[in-house]
């Protein structure tokens, strides 16, 4: 997904995966199947997230964790509610885009598993 403008340059325009930050003391599970639901409309069953990755990562600004998961979708319907833009790509496609720094490890993690 292509983030639009952000407060922070770093980030602005930048494609990122699905997701959002953990709201109280909601599991990581439940903030990315709240998260995918008001990101894209979608409806994920929790019980088949598959755990794929930690990154910490350091901003200017912040530092955070991404806790990464795999998920097979049904199908390729959803709404794109937040976000500029989105791609679905294959594998190979996906260093053509313009990660935000967080993301890379993910991105080179999923093209050297062949995910
Ligand atoms: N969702 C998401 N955020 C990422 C990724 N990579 C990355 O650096 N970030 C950064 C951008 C944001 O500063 C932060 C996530 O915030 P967010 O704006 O997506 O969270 P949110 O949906 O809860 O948004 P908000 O309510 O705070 O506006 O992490 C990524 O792949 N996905």
């Amino acid at each position: 997904m292509q983030r639009g403008k952000s407060k922070y340059d770093y980030i602005s325009y930048k494609w990122e995966f699905p997701g959002g930050k953990v709201e109280g003391g909601e599991a990581y599970e439940v903030c990315l199947a709240r998260e995918l639901n008001e990101e894209l409309g979608i409806e994920i069953v929790i019980s088949k997230l598959k755990y794929f990755m930690l990154v910490e990562h350091t901003y200017q600004d912040f530092a955070f964790e991404v806790h990464c998961y795999l998920y097979k979708l049904d199908s390729r319907e959803y709404v794109r509610r937040v976000h500029i833009d989105h791609r679905w790509l294959n594998i190979e496609k996906l260093l053509e885009l313009n990660w935000a720094l967080a993301d890379v490890p993910v991105v080179e993690k999923l093209i050297k598993e062949h995910l």
